[in-house]
């Protein structure tokens, strides 16, 4: 052991988006349901006894004030008022601007980890409520449960999901978030729905998917390429698409047939989140992996 200990940060599928108004200070209410994966980024984290914490593989194009995995760590140590420090690396792997959630799993696990690192002893609740000062995606997974989601994607309700394998394929092209939210075209004021109807079905759509559709052609692409095995579906803002299916066999049968223009890859839904584990491993005196 060289004091270093790895934590993982899923990968998230917004499974049905849909946004049901507009706050006054320009956020948008949404109603959203959140299906972790199995697969996503390590952290690799090592406690310094000197405070300072240190990013070791910057994100290429990812400024240091702007890297949500150092703003958690600061964020984390300023309230809690820890002497301690940290080094941080990240085995990146959930694809940028995909719609995955991967900067908001990333800051969710920074904050979850060194709070027991650190030992700062904050409640879910108070990291959940650090990581909504991070983005709105982050604390479905402080919480690590899939959910559903409304507010900004804050107030959660835990689903318990039928066991599903997910096609998830990246089409290359990041989508950045806010000027979507910013659209003319999109719906902003649709009924509000249900979890029941999402449970039974009937609500599947995603309000982003017509915007990018027309924005973005390769996403368009991949949707399309997708959509001849099954209903195709937008995760979050894009630009990464989603099929969902019976069994990892089937998912791994289309993911084969993936075109070079994109790149294709099988993941499991969970109910709760990997990083949960890890915790749990933590708290029994050993040194997580993924
Ligand atoms: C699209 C989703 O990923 C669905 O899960 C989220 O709603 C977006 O979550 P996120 O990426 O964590 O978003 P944030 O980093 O908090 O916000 C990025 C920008 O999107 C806009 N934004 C975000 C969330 C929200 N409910 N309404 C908004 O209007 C804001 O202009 C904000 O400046
Ligand atoms: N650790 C990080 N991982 C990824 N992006 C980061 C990270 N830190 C900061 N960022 C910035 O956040 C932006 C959004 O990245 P992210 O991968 O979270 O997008 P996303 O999956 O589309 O997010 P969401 O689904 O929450 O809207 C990136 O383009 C990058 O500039």
């Amino acid at each position: 052991m060289n004091g270093w200990s790895a934590w993982p940060a899923p990968a998230k599928l917004n499974l049905f988006l849909r946004i049901v108004g507009r706050r006054a200070d320009g956020y948008h209410e949404l109603q959203t349901v959140f299906r972790l994966l199995d697969w996503g980024d390590t952290l690799r984290l090592r406690v310094r006894a000197d405070g300072r914490i240190e990013r070791h593989d910057a994100l290429p194009g990812v400024p240091a004030e702007a890297d949500l995995c150092l703003r958690a760590a600061h964020l984390l140590k300023e309230v809690a008022g820890s002497a301690r420090g940290a080094d941080i690396a990240l085995d990146k792997r959930i694809p940028m601007g995909g719609g995955l959630g991967g900067g908001s799993s990333d800051a969710a696990t920074v904050l979850v980890a060194l709070n027991e690192l650190w030992g700062t002893g904050l409640g879910e609740d108070a990291l959940a409520a650090l990581g909504l000062r991070l983005g709105a995606d982050v604390p479905v997974f402080v919480r690590g449960r899939s959910a559903w989601a409304e507010g900004v994607g804050e107030r959660l309700t835990p689903l318990e999901l039928p066991p599903r394998a997910y096609v998830v394929l990246d089409p290359g092209v990041q989508v950045p978030t806010g000027p979507l939210f910013q659209a003319p075209e999109l719906t902003r004021n649709a009924a509000p729905a249900t979890i029941s109807r999402f449970l039974s079905g009937a609500a599947t759509e995603n309000a982003f998917e017509p915007v990018v559709r027309a924005r973005y052609p390769r996403v368009a692409a991949a949707l399309d390429w997708l959509g001849g095995f099954g209903p195709a579906r937008l995760s979050g803002s894009g630009g990464c698409v989603f099929l969902e299916t019976g069994t990892r066999a089937e998912a791994e049968a289309v993911a084969r047939r993936c075109p070079a223009e994109f790149a294709a890859w099988v993941a499991g839904g969970v109910d709760v989140s990997p990083l949960i584990a890890a915790v749990a491993t933590f708290r029994a005196g050993a040194s997580p992996s993924w």
